[in-house]
């Protein structure tokens, strides 16, 4: 059995949960299953009550407490916590079956992934030992593109995720509400699939002549990848959520696990190849 899962991340603030629960409100009025699992053991308010809360195993409050430590350094030793403790997320997403889509809702620190490979471990764990199909779905705030530099620095951290997950990845620019008046269409288009070169060329006149050198090695570097591009999402709009979700089924190769099943079912008004 096969099961389904994405991993909500991106830097703090980016509207991660937020996202989540709009994810869940959307599935709830499809009539579809999902579990909630909160992996941020400082989050203290939710939406919707986590279905596995990393809580119940370690609080980030008793980390910084029993270990002395701080608010950052006390996260890496929950998530090692958690790693050295697998067995209790194992039983604790023990009856999650191929008919749920489970939704990871990370913390905002980028270093779980992006310095130590605690969030790409424990994505290789539950592929392999939980059967899970992943992917990642990297939120950074759409205001970044009325700020280049900080568009080509979140550019370069969600590459950076996406090199560190290996899953199938997701690009989205969260909070499109607040951008929509300032940016046009056309200047929009720049950024969704960037072309950096057409971008850096702005960069050059905001910046010190000694960065350009700089400038033109980053711009080559998300040339050559060339697999960044973004996805819009406004989390209040229900047709943007949706959108997404249709990205996060494609990528999980969610359909073709259900596609079956109703064909199998008698009692779905299943027609293949639609209408003719
Ligand atoms: N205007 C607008 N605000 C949003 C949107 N999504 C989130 N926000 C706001 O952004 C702030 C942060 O949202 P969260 O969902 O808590 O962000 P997060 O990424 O989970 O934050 P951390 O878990 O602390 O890293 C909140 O005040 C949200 O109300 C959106 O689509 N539009
Ligand atoms: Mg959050």
């Amino acid at each position: 059995m096969s099961r389904f899962g994405v991993f909500v991340v991106g830097p703090a603030g980016s509207g991660k949960s937020t996202f989540c629960s709009a994810l869940i409100s959307h599935l709830k009025n499809s009539k579809r299953s999902c579990i909630y699992v909160n992996l941020d053991p400082a989050a203290e308010e939710f939406d919707f009550e986590p279905d596995v809360d990393i809580k119940n195993l370690i609080s980030l409050d008793d980390a910084m407490e029993e270990m002395q430590l701080g608010p950052n350094g006390a996260m890496m030793a929950c998530f090692e916590f958690l790693m050295e403790n697998l067995d209790w997320l194992e039983s604790e997403l023990d009856d999650v079956t191929e008919d749920f889509i489970t939704i990871f809702d990370c913390p905002g620190q980028i270093e779980l992934y992006s310095h130590v490979p605690i969030l790409p471990n424990l994505c290789k764990y539950l592929q392999m030992n939980l059967n899970y199909n992943l992917c990642a779905s990297y939120l950074i705030e759409s205001t970044f593109v009325v700020d280049k530099a900080k568009f080509f620095a979140g550019t370069l951290s969600a590459m950076s995720a996406m090199i560190m997950l290996e899953i199938p990845h997701l690009n989205i620019l969260s909070k499109m509400d607040l951008v929509k008046s300032q940016v046009t269409k056309r200047e929009l288009k720049r950024y969704l699939d960037p072309d950096p070169s057409i971008i850096s060329t702005d960069i050059h006149a905001e910046t010190n002549p000694k960065f350009h050198a700089l400038n033109e090695a980053v711009v080559k570097l998300i040339e050559d990848f060339s697999m960044v591009s973004f996805l819009q999402l406004e989390s209040q709009n229900e047709d943007s959520v949706q959108a997404i979700l249709s990205y996060i089924d494609d990528c999980l190769g969610w359909s073709e696990v259900q596609e079956p099943q109703l064909k199998d079912d008698p009692d779905q008004d299943y027609e293949e190849g639609g209408e003719e």
